[in-house]
């Protein structure tokens, strides 16, 4: 068994993957942290795990947790993921950070996006950004995991094949997102408390998201050239889910069906990236509690734009999901081990 640390597993991140290690046949739930609830039970926060997990939550101590971990998650704050990260290298063990501290290559555009300091940028160049459907052979053999940005998920998985085939002129680029509650974590505050998130839709982060740089470096890579975006985030009143809406304009006269076909050939083999048939559009409630992201393309032959639909659970392959695919493909293991297909429904 691999002996498996959970940093922040009273967060909504944590919590989720702690469910989904739980039932992972080769995890052994080892030592979970938490800020505030040291010394209770991950039942006693938590009701839906009683019976399934018994640890006690314990205070953060890094070399102690490092040493007695095969494979340390961090779901923390973002900004918080570093010492972990260095005490990991040092010791020869693997880290899979739920946060964003490892995912930007460029340290500069980190602290400018994230106004924090990065006090581990050495880490940074051997990290690899943790999206299995794009380098899997690169997080096999790395130290650290980057575990991506629940709304990068969705715009990357949803723009891989127009980018790669040069589809698309970059610079037309929307990517209009909606989030459920959430992905604001478990702490309070007025964005989420109850009568502010109720019969309400909003955008916030308009313009200053500090996923555009994320999103933006991954689809630079597929391009092969720098890539802008505009990038819109809203917050719906749902608590899980990500829609995200996609827009651009096409180089080329190609029709929604040939579309189609390309992004199937593009992700074939990839169980949890599910293109769907002509007709079908992704929903948050047909990934909610599953690993899949679901897939969309429409051409507008009126427009000659491309418009791409993708949905993802933003606490499953956004987030505790995609972090067990990767500690799956760490291990050598089928990707699908301990995760679902069909989610909750309805
Ligand atoms: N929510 C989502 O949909 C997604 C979240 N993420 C990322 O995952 C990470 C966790 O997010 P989320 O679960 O939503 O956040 P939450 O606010 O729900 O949880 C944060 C966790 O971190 C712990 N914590 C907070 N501050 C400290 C600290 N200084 N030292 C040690 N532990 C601390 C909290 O402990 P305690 O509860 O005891 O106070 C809690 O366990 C973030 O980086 C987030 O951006 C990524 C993708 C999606
Ligand atoms: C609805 C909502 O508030 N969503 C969060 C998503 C952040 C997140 O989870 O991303 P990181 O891992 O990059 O911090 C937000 O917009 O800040």
């Amino acid at each position: 068994m691999i002996k498996v640390g959970i940093v922040g597993a009273t967060g909504y991140a944590g919590a989720e993957l702690v469910r989904l290690l739980s039932r992972h046949p080769k995890a052994e739930l080892t030592v979970l942290t938490s800020q505030s609830y040291a010394g209770k039970t991950m039942w006693e926060v938590f009701p839906h795990l009683y019976g399934v997990v018994d640890n006690t939550l314990e205070a953060l101590n890094v070399p102690e947790l490092v040493s007695r971990c095969d494979v340390v998650f961090t779901a923390l704050p973002h900004g918080h993921a570093m010492p972990v990260g260095q005490e990991v290298m040092r010791r020869g063990k693997r880290l899979i950070d739920l946060g964003a501290d490892f995912r930007l290559k460029d340290v500069d555009i980190y602290q400018s996006w994230y106004k924090t300091e990065h006090t581990a940028s050495v880490l940074v160049a051997s990290a690899v950004y943790g999206l299995p459907e794009l380098y899997r052979l690169e997080i096999k053999d790395s130290v650290i995991v980057a575990n991506p940005g629940c709304y990068p998920t969705s715009a990357i998985l949803g723009l891989a094949p127009l980018l790669t085939d040069k589809l698309i002129d970059p610079e037309t680029l929307i990517i209009d997102s909606k989030s459920g509650v959430s992905g604001a974590g478990r702490g309070l505050s007025l964005k989420t408390h109850f009568s502010e998130t109720t019969n309400n839709f909003q955008a916030y982060g308009v313009a200053t998201h500090r996923h555009t740089p994320e999103i933006e470096q991954e689809l630079s890579l597929l391009a092969g050239m720098p890539v802008t975006i505009n990038f819109t985030p809203h917050l719906t009143p749902m608590i899980r889910g990500i829609l995200s809406t996609m827009y651009a304009k096409l180089t080329r006269n190609i029709t929604t069906e040939e579309l189609t076909e390309r992004y199937k050939e593009f992700y074939q083999g990839e169980r949890f990236v599910r293109v769907l048939p002509v007709g079908m559009l992704p929903q948050t409630k047909a990934v909610a509690g599953s690993n899949c992201c679901d897939i969309a393309v429409s051409v507008d032959p009126r427009t000659k734009r491309v418009i791409v639909i993708s949905a993802i659970d933003n606490l499953i392959k956004g987030a505790a999901g995609q972090a067990v695919q990767n500690l799956n493909v760490i291990l050598g293991l089928p990707e699908d081990t301990g995760l679902d297909f069909a989610g909750m429904y309805p």
